[in-house]
């Protein structure tokens, strides 16, 4: 008795240790200490203070549980002493009643969720001479104890959070799914004691309960899968990702530089993590100085921080995924949200009922950031770029961060701190006012550009076979005038680089050519303006291009350009192969472009876009103009046919005429309206005018109601009015451009240009195209590797759209049915209901209390056995004389194993054991089927399948089971009543039933 005793501490021992590794120091000795009569100080004490302030809670919910646990301490003291033990249930329980108890929402929750427990392991007292008899029965005893620490672990997990409060009604709703595992588990093991289980029946429990556990932690990773995939498509947030990896790999090729600032006492002052000084940073300085390089080596070294969160973002001008407060928080909360589970919950749950397909509110945005924000124990914040945003959403972006870090309790301040990054304007220094600014001057950053200098000052050694001090001297050169601004730097050494003989590097390098002073960058955009108008064959090309790139209403990818420039307006025709160019961006523009991950192409900085218009390289005007008319021109190519099916559409496609159809369509009214806006002369060229006429011509249809267009926008399209079809153009260009910012599906009866029944047809043939295409690379040269597409013009996915059909089909039923639950396997998270009230009502209806005896996890369900046929060697009992002869073999032959598989040569004692093994082990196809065919013709069951008849058999004495098999048992009964025999027995697990 003695060693078994130890036995049963040890698995409580382990149990418990199990939990006390889940807490911290300070936790085990609090919870170590506490005992009965401390938790009942405490719940007294609640009770009086909810007293005082009029709100009693029933608090007598407890009862049964407390009962309970003191008829268990009764019973498990049997076996060990128990002091310890309860110590960990009282402790965590007084804990959780303490925060709870600030919350009354909450607080109700858990007292309900402690009578459930308590129902469960109630009158155990009954069992007591019974536990003696059997020790094999203090094994139940530990599931139990480890089903309370479970759920103690569980509770404090979520009440630990600090912002649980706000988190609370995201999380209960998934934690409601795990405590209903756990009551199920402890359901079963209460069963084992009330049915006073044999070994084998304990046994099995544990075996289907590990099968269930696996089953609940695979549906577990499938839900937490598909809910990040719903919130990261709600949150549409840029790619901080990328962005990140880029930047880092500008610095890869001179990891020396930037590690200055760590021995800077302003910046550590705020980087360090333990001696926190300043929470809020400015970091400013010149243009092109090289500060979002910067920004991306302070993330990466802030990741190496141990318990330290790190989001960050990078702003960027012109793209309104990334430069508007929205943006920010977007990108900020999809990298919140893989740090931690809890925030996933919560902001599915916003997703869910906010009816946005995508976050569009920034009412919704701020409340989502600052509760994820102030749920971090250790979090730094690094947005670089603010000065390419409107001075509004800047003002918002850092407004909204000062006032949640003024929020914080004094204790709390070291928790957030933020780092702003912009260049340093009058209006940026109003902005960044109330917070530590730090300077970074042409000193910090000399070395920085020394060390890239000379890597590219080597490299032009290499390419002109320079000696050393011509070396050293454009490494001293580019440097110095440089004078703190990497751009400069960087814009220098490839325009040096790109000269095409030692003579013309030579004249470069005269002090006479080499920019200097304050107007150095703009005389750098000059030199390399100049070079690129040298190359005569190409110059006109290169204009097109920058102007394209400055008047372009998104960031145009290379493929769109490439198909804008094979446009052949004359013959109508998209001449990809000829016309395209068969030179990159950088070899038409040079250094004055970048190319992106995403194969966007843009300006390689705001200044060269001022530049360029500035200095009149680019014509606004015109290239609005010329914009407009592609778009137009285009967009009346019989490849657009509006008339019914056109039997070339799969030719058109495979000749990549649809490369610019996205652009063209979405933007061809806001080409023209900016044109119409900034023309000079009243007429407006007979050209455009007729490409407008025959683009409406070609699409009309009569709209069943006709939309109301504003007056100043009629007034500002009249120059165009010598055209036949102006009413019409105006509705159509207002109608494009009112769908182009709405937040609502377009209505079709208002509808006027046939293009928008084109785009999904079109879009149809390419997916299909890209099925089954041989020229794969050619094809993604065309149409990129996103072929399916949102159909909603006012979403980035319908010019980005998505990797698979799936996705995007996934998508779009969004835009319609917004509203979705967020409960836990619920079919309405993926099909959404369509208004918030039909949502609410639905989890009213499906969700309002836990519904345990939907039981998919099947358990066992066990008979009260009749114990008749006693083993005379063992304690073993039987019900049947059957199954005594087969256990009697294992006294009399114990070694003997007569039944082997013929699959595998394993040896059995029982031929059952056998039977089991060859149909678990060897049968791939599992032969027990819950269903078939009724005489009528109509089928029963659910079709599921089990490898074991024992296991349909189990199903079927489950609630669902017993649903699944009525038909059939119906049947049976009515054919036994009608051949007035006495009833079959009912259905036994039968192969191919
Ligand atoms: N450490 C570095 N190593 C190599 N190149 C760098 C480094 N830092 C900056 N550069 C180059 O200098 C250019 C300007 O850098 P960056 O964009 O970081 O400047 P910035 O100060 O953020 O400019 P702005 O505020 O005007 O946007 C970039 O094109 C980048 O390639």
């Amino acid at each position: 008795m003695a060693s078994q005793q130890q036995v049963h501490a040890t698995v409580f021992q382990l149990a418990l240790l199990k939990f006390q590794s889940t807490l911290s120091v300070t936790e085990r000795k609090q919870f170590g200490a506490t005992t009965l009569h401390d938790l009942n100080v405490t719940i007294e004490t609640i009770q009086q203070k909810q007293k005082s302030e009029r709100k009693l809670r029933a608090m007598s919910k407890l009862g049964r549980f407390l009962e309970g646990m003191k008829e268990y301490d009764k019973i498990v003291a049997v076996f060990l002493n128990t002091s310890e033990l309860l110590a960990f249930i009282w402790g965590p329980m007084k804990f959780l009643l303490q925060v709870a108890s600030t919350f009354y929402e909450a607080f109700d929750t858990l007292l309900e969720a402690y009578q459930r427990i308590g129902e469960h392991i109630y009158l155990l007292a009954q069992y007591e001479t019974y536990f003696h008899n059997r020790p094999h029965m203090c094994d139940p005893l530990t599931l139990i104890y480890e089903d309370i620490l479970h759920f103690h672990s569980k509770a404090m997990r979520f009440f630990k959070k600090k912002m649980w409060q706000q988190l609370f009604h995201a999380l209960w709703k998934t934690f409601e799914f795990e405590f209903g595992a756990i009551l199920r588990d402890m359901r079963e093991h209460m069963t084992l004691i009330h049915s006073q289980a044999t070994i084998t029946q304990f046994t099995e429990v544990l075996r289907t309960q590990e099968v269930a556990k696996l089953a609940l932690e695979n549906q577990k990773a499938a839900e937490l899968h598909r809910r990040r995939q719903v919130v990261r498509q709600w949150l549409s947030a840029a790619n901080c990702e990328a962005d990140q990896e880029t930047f880092t790999n500008v610095r890869s090729h001179y990891p020396s530089t930037g590690q200055w600032i760590f021995k800077n006492n302003k910046f550590s002052s705020w980087f360090d993590p333990i001696y926190c000084l300043t929470h809020l940073l400015w970091m400013n300085g010149i243009p092109g100085a090289g500060k979002t390089v910067l920004a991306s080596l302070i993330v990466e070294e802030a990741r190496k921080h141990q318990d330290v969160s790190v989001i960050f973002f990078y702003c960027r001008y012109r793209d309104c995924d990334r430069n508007t407060f929205l943006g920010v928080a977007r990108g900020l909360l999809s990298q919140l949200l893989s740090q931690d589970d809890a925030l996933l919950s919560f902001i599915h749950d916003k997703a869910s009922t906010s009816g946005q397909t995508t976050l569009c509110t920034e009412s919704i945005a701020k409340e989502l950031l600052e509760t994820s924000v102030k749920n971090c124990d250790k979090l730094y914040v690094v947005i670089d770029g603010l000065d390419e945003c409107e001075r509004e959403e800047r003002k918002q972006i850092v407004t909204f961060f000062e006032s949640i870090q003024t929020s914080l309790p004094q204790d709390e301040a070291d928790s957030l701190r933020c780092l702003f990054l912009s260049q340093d304007d009058n209006v940026a220094r109003k902005d960044f006012a109330n917070m530590s600014s730090f300077k970074i001057t042409g000193s910090h950053t000399k070395q920085d550009i020394h060390t890239y200098a000379m890597a590219r000052s080597l490299e032009l050694q290499a390419k002109f076979q320079l000696p050393p001090d011509r070396q050293h001297f454009i490494q001293s050169l580019v440097t110095d005038t440089a004078d703190g601004m990497f751009l400069f730097a960087r814009l220098m050494t490839s325009y040096l680089f790109d000269q095409t003989s030692v003579a013309d590097l030579d004249v470069q390098l005269l002090p006479e050519n080499f920019p200097q002073g304050p107007l150095r960058l703009d005389e750098a955009y000059s030199r390399i303006m100049k070079r690129l108008s040298q190359a005569a064959p190409t110059h006109a090309q290169t204009l097109k291009l920058l102007t394209w790139m400055v008047c372009a209403k998104r960031s145009m990818k290379w493929r769109e350009i490439q198909c804008a420039v094979s446009l052949n307006i004359e013959d109508q025709v998209v001449d990809w192969d000829r016309k395209q160019f068969s030179v990159d961006s950088k070899d038409l523009c040079g250094s004055l472009v970048e190319v992106y991950t995403d194969g966007t192409v843009n300006l390689v900085h705001h200044t060269a876009k001022r530049y360029l218009i500035d200095q009149s390289i680019v014509d606004v005007e015109a290239g609005e103009r010329n914009l407009a008319s592609l778009c137009v021109n285009y967009l009346s190519f019989p490849c657009f046919n509006p008339h019914g099916y056109d039997a070339n559409l799969p030719i058109y496609v495979s000749l990549g005429y649809y490369g610019f159809f996205d652009y063209a369509y979405a933007y061809w009214s806001r080409h023209l309206d900016a044109c119409l806006r900034l023309q000079t002369s009243i007429d407006v060229p007979e050209e455009l005018r007729e490409a407008t006429e025959a683009f409406v011509d070609t699409h009309w249809t009569e709209p069943k109601t006709r939309a109301v267009v504003r007056r100043p926008f009629v007034e500002r399209w009249k120059p165009l009015e010598n055209n036949g079809n102006l009413e019409r153009l105006v509705l159509a260009g207002w109608l494009a451009q009112r769908q182009l910012n709405a937040s609502t599906k377009p209505d079709m009866d208002e509808q006027v240009l046939s293009l928008h029944r084109l785009v999904a047809r079109v879009r149809t043939c390419i997916e299909e195209a890209r099925a089954t295409t041989s020229k794969p690379d050619r094809f993604r040269s065309m149409y990129g590797n996103n072929v399916f597409k949102c159909p909603r013009v006012n979403c980035v996915r319908f010019y980005n759209g998505f990797a698979s059909k799936q996705l995007r089909d996934d998508h779009v039923p969004k835009h319609e049915r917004s509203f979705f639950c967020s409960f836990p396997g619920c079919a309405m998270a993926t099909l959404g209901c369509t208004t918030l009230k039909e949502l609410q009502k639905h989890e009213t209806d499906y969700h309002d209390t836990l519904n345990l005896d939907d039981d998919e996890l099947e358990y066992p369900e066990l008979p009260i056995e009749k114990t008749t046929f006693q083993c005379t060697q063992c304690d073993a009992k039987f019900t049947r004389n059957n199954n005594l002869k087969i256990h009697m073999r294992k006294h009399n032959a114990p070694n003997k194993k007569d039944f082997v598989c013929v699959q595998c040569g394993k040896s059995f004692a029982r031929q059952g054991d056998r039977t089991r093994h060859e149909s678990t082990t060897h049968s791939s196809s599992k032969t027990f089927a819950c269903g078939g065919s009724l005489k009528n013709g109509t089928t029963w069951g659910c079709g599921r399948e089990f490898n074991r008849g024992d296991m349909l058999n189990r199903h079927w004495k489950s609630e669902k089971g017993k649903q699944c098999i009525r038909p059939k048992e119906q049947e049976e009964a009515m054919e036994a009543a009608s051949s007035n025999a006495t009833p079959q027995p009912s259905i036994v697990a039968t192969p191919g039933i």
